[in-house]
């Protein structure tokens, strides 16, 4: 379903220029004004992701957003015949001005892994990026959706909250840590183990917890359609669910982490977001948000979205004994991941 989506933005935006007609709502033409800001825009995510939201029809102004180099990336998107306005704004000067009336933020700004790194080594370069571009969206669009991509995802969310309590404008239901990159890729290794078609609207399941290693637990006991496979073959996907970034670390050998498919699937959590800002009904994505589902304050599950972000935050659902095993597994990890976060945004 979500590829198609993508595939018919594309085959609309370039046909009919901004004239949108949705599955379920907005007659051609009529989507409500929307902005979308990226931070990290001309980066390895950032530029991809750009385009795709440039493609992306509920988008009416997109704010291009790096130190450097987003003025021949902004010039560039911007010849595409869609909706949306773009603008590009490079360095600390002009963030306010990128950021005034964004109804969406989206930062993959911050380093990528090179081999044989965690996630977590990134944590000292990352957090202060984080904080700072945080510090800036509390004062400029403080009622803005946070998409974060920067990894430590576990860690970063965390500090984006302090961050945003200490300046006054933390609201739970408008911070997310993306995970939806978990979840297309456990639907593709899913769907090539099942033998189903992955790009038929059927393929689906929630990946929960966080964003690392075995922090990040897909539930192949609520995958649809049903498969029947053994032990070995769920134990096998579950692994490469979660090695899934490392696996493309590795196979990039010192030039980055995912890229494209962190563009795609950062592209549709956005997306979601959109929809639910504009009110279509019964949009649910799993994110990493500020959770009651386990005793961890942040934890990813799927959430339904709304006009204000958040609007519910779904429990697991039925867990078979290897998932509870896996649940049970990550919480120290995830949890120690949090609290550096935290204890990082209370001590700068
Ligand atoms: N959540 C997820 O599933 C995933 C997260 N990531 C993370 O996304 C981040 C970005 O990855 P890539 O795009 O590959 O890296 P990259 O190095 O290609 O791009 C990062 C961009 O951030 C910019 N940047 C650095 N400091 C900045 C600041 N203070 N303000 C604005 N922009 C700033 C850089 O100039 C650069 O253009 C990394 O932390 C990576 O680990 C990557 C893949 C998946
Ligand atoms: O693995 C990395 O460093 C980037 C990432 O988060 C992913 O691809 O899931």
């Amino acid at each position: 379903m979500r590829t198609s989506m993508l595939k018919s933005i594309v085959r609309r935006s370039s046909t009919a220029g901004a004239s949108y007609v949705s599955r379920r709502g907005f007659a051609s033409g009529s989507a409500p004004e929307r902005k979308v800001a990226v931070l990290g825009a001309a980066g390895g995510i950032g530029q991809p992701l750009s385009l795709l939201m440039k493609l992306n029809p509920l988008v009416s102004s997109l704010s291009l957003y790096d130190i450097a180099g987003t003025p021949g990336v902004a010039a560039d998107v911007s010849h595409i015949n869609t909706r949306s306005e773009v603008a590009g704004f490079a360095g600390e000067e002009q963030l306010g001005q990128a950021l005034e009336g964004a109804d969406v933020v989206i930062i993959p700004a911050g380093v990528p892994r090179k081999p044989g790194m965690t996630r977590d080594d990134l944590f000292n370069i990352n957090a202060g990026i984080v904080k700072s571009l945080c510090t800036a969206i509390a004062k400029y669009c403080p009622n803005a959706l946070v998409n974060m991509i920067s990894n430590p995802v576990n860690s970063t969310v965390p500090i984006a909250a302090e961050v945003f309590k200490k300046a006054g404008t933390y609201d739970e239901k408008k911070l997310f840590g993306v995970t939806m990159l978990d979840v297309v890729r456990a639907k593709t290794f899913y769907a090539g183990k099942a033998k189903v078609n992955v790009a038929g609207a059927q393929v689906n399941l929630p990946v929960v917890g966080g964003h690392a290693g075995i922090t990040i637990l897909p539930l192949f006991s609520q995958a649809t359609p049903k498969a029947n496979l053994s032990d070995e073959e769920i134990v096998a996907l579950t692994k490469r669910t979660q090695d899934g970034g490392t696996e493309v670390v590795e196979a990039k050998a010192g030039k980055g982490s995912a890229t494209l498919s962190m563009a795609y699937a950062g592209a549709i959590f956005a997306d979601a977001c959109l929809k639910g800002l504009n009110g279509v009904p019964d949009v649910v994505e799993c994110a990493f948000v500020q959770s009651n589902v386990t005793e961890l304050p942040f934890f990813a599950s799927k959430v339904r979205l709304g006009k204000n972000g958040v609007e519910e935050v779904l429990g697991l659902g039925p867990l078979n004994d290897y998932e509870k095993q896996g649940l049970e597994a990550l919480k120290p990890e995830l949890l120690s991941s949090i609290e550096k976060g935290i204890k990082f945004a209370k001590e700068n």
